[in-house]
């Protein structure tokens, strides 16, 4: 008898079933040195991350920053901590558990799982999970509205580091940005509004700081779409709410090292700002999907410190999308969209794939 019986009743390789995976960057176990050393020992050693050649770069890390930064970030984090854990991981959780039911109430028949690039759960684990379960389409949404290669292409990376051992493999989609995504903007200009109408508009002379994460200025020399993405959310953005060009700015934040990065600086702004008798700041950042250490701690944090002790009188950070309703409508638009053609209403559901899953694998279907 054949080692493997092809169909029917059993198909060869696993049934029809779809999974989306929302991948954000990842973040620490836990608020302490020894989890931020794990963390930033995986994350750092990314060649995609830090581009510097492996025999100059890894003394840096393994002999200096891995034993310095760990301690003081860890304290950074205890700031921003939930009872939940770290606000990233319970954003993204939610995130998916949301977009789950919407896509459910809409008629899909879909797995929406989440997974971290660097720490846990893995691309690799979580992707396991949803092969053995009987998905052999999964559409992978990293949760970067802008193209970053170090954010970006490093989980496609990931995702293709699992394909490359994996025999039975199973379809795969890559969404690649929403920088410019009417759905996605429109949340932004809500959540702006919104904000306004708690504390008010701003007055003549007050300003809107759009703030993205920053990059080394190579990447955009070498190619990199991100600078010009974040321009382009920013500019529509600032559309959408009508300012004009005197009444808001994009900056770039979180410089790390030594090299030049995207300019101009966030926190140098903030300062130049309180000097220059600016009266007040809000401060949007449309490239975190969800609040994290880069958000609470950078910018809430020590952006309103930096602006209230350079002169500045009122700060206001407005909330990353995370869990509101019209950004998880939006992220169901955008799903929806790369899921065309995998007829996800007509797939079975996840109860009868895992037994067809587990028929087929009794019957020694490929792994
Ligand atoms: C949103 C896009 C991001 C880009 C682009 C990005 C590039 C980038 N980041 C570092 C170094 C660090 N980033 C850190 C935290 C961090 N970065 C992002 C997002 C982007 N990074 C997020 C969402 C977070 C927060 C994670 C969390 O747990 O809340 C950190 C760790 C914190 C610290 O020690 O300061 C570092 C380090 C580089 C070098 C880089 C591009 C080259
Ligand atoms: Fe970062
Ligand atoms: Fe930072």
């Amino acid at each position: 008898m054949p080692r493997f019986q092809p169909e029917p009743p059993y198909r060869h390789g696993s049934p029809r079933g779809t999974a989306v995976v929302l991948v954000n960057l990842g973040t620490p176990d836990a608020a302490t040195a020894p989890a931020l050393r794990r963390y930033l020992g995986q994350f750092l050693a990314d060649p995609r991350v830090v581009e510097i050649p492996r025999l100059v770069w890894w003394p840096i890390l393994n002999g200096i920053i891995l034993n310095t930064r760990p301690k003081k970030s860890a304290a950074k984090y205890a700031s921003v901590w939930t009872r939940d854990g770290s606000p990233l991981r319970v954003y993204t959780e939610r995130q998916a558990k949301l977009l789950q039911g919407l896509l459910g109430e809409r008629g899909h028949r879909v797995s929406v799982a989440w997974a971290m690039r660097y720490g846990q759960p893995s691309v690799g684990s979580v992707l396991d999970r949803l092969k053995a379960a009987g998905h052999e389409r999964i559409l992978i949404v990293p949760m970067y509205p802008q193209y970053a290669a170090s954010t970006t292409a490093t989980v496609v990376d990931e995702a293709a580091r699992w394909l490359l051992q994996t025999r039975n493999q199973p379809e795969m989609r890559f969404l690649r940005h929403y920088h410019d995504d009417t759905g996605y903007l429109a949340a932004l200009e809500t959540s702006v509004r919104k904000h306004w109408q708690q504390v008010g508009r701003p007055a003549t002379g007050d300003r809107l700081l759009i703030s993205f994460h920053g990059l080394p200025k190579r990447s955009l020399d070498l190619g990199d779409p991100y600078f010009c993405e974040c321009h382009k959310t920013g500019r529509l953005l600032a559309e959408r709410l009508g300012l004009a060009a005197e009444q808001y700015l994009i900056t770039f934040q979180s410089r790390f090292g030594k090299a030049e990065w995207l300019q101009p600086y966030t926190a140098p702004t903030l300062e130049a700002w309180g000097k220059a008798g600016v009266r007040r700041v809000d401060v949007i950042c449309p490239g975190f999907s969800a609040d994290c250490l880069e958000t609470l701690e950078e910018i809430a944090q020590e952006g309103r410190d930096d602006f209230l002790k350079a002169g500045g009188k009122e700060y206001h950070y407005i909330p990353a999308l995370n869990d509101a309703p019209d950004w998880i409508a939006a992220l169901a638009d955008i799903t929806e969209r790369h899921l065309a053609g995998w007829d996800t209403r007509g797939e079975p559901d996840a109860a009868s794939l895992a037994t067809e899953a587990s028929e087929a694998r009794r019957f020694g279907a490929p792994s």
